[in-house]
């Protein structure tokens, strides 16, 4: 039988598949991707990493579950260790300090990202929120294990697809993919088809934030 985490990942197979054909991470492998758009791309990140912590600390307060709460308790301060850690060995190899992070402006589609997963951690119950968070693990799980098998010529390039492509980090999504899955067990269907709009709709931001470092988005006006 289909699982019900297995039907949304067949739901985002175009976006998936537009993703690891991307020239961003393409560039991440064959080593073209200009420094400048990865530097855009971390920079941004760590000012997601902020909001997407947040959204795990919203999630267990919502958990049913006290093993569920302490699940994205413990993810909502890995996420900000892991930023303090690209602090710490990116940035300071670039001569960028933290307030010169915190100090630049959110790109469009970081903004818009971020602000639609915290509307969801805010406003909406717990198997919502789940559904908005997902694809950020599960794109990123999966996108680390593709780009391992080229690897990258560029060893900072090679140290991020390393970080997702790690077996530590296997286990951290097949946990939350088994909340996702136990989650829905009793909900009726008008409950579901949130979650599944949720992960389509966070599936192509995270298209579009590769996407916009790509371009070095700016704002138009
Ligand atoms: C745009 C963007 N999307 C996903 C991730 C990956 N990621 C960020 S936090 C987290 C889980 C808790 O540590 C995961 C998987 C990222 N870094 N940036």
């Amino acid at each position: 039988m289909t699982s019900f985490t297995q039907e949304l990942w067949r739901s985002i197979d175009p976006i998936y598949q537009a993703i690891v054909v991307h020239p961003f991470l393409v560039g991440l492998t064959d080593g073209t991707l200009p420094e400048e758009a990865f530097r855009f791309y971390v920079v941004q990140d760590a000012l997601y990493l902020q909001d997407y912590a947040r959204c795990l600390a919203l999630a267990a307060a919502k958990a049913p579950r006290e093993t569920w709460c302490e699940l994205f308790a413990d993810h909502a301060k890995v996420a900000l260790v892991v930023e303090r850690a690209l602090h710490e060995s990116f940035f300071a190899a670039w001569g960028l300090s933290p307030d010169k992070i915190a100090g630049t402006p959110y790109a469009p589609t970081n903004l818009a990202y971020t602000s639609y997963l915290l509307r969801v951690a805010y406003e909406r119950p717990f198997e919502e929120v789940i559904g908005a968070l997902l694809p950020c693990y599960w794109i990123y799980w999966e996108v680390g294990k593709h780009l391992e098998r080229s690897g990258s010529p560029n060893p900072l390039y090679q140290k991020w697809i390393d970080t997702y492509a790690s077996e530590e980090y296997a286990a951290v999504v097949q946990a939350v993919l088994d909340v996702a899955d136990q989650v829905v067990t009793d909900l009726p269907e008008s409950r579901r088809q949130p979650i599944r709009t949720h992960f389509v709709t966070t599936a192509r931001y995270e298209w579009m934030f590769w996407d916009a470092a790509w371009r070095l988005e700016r704002w138009p006006v």
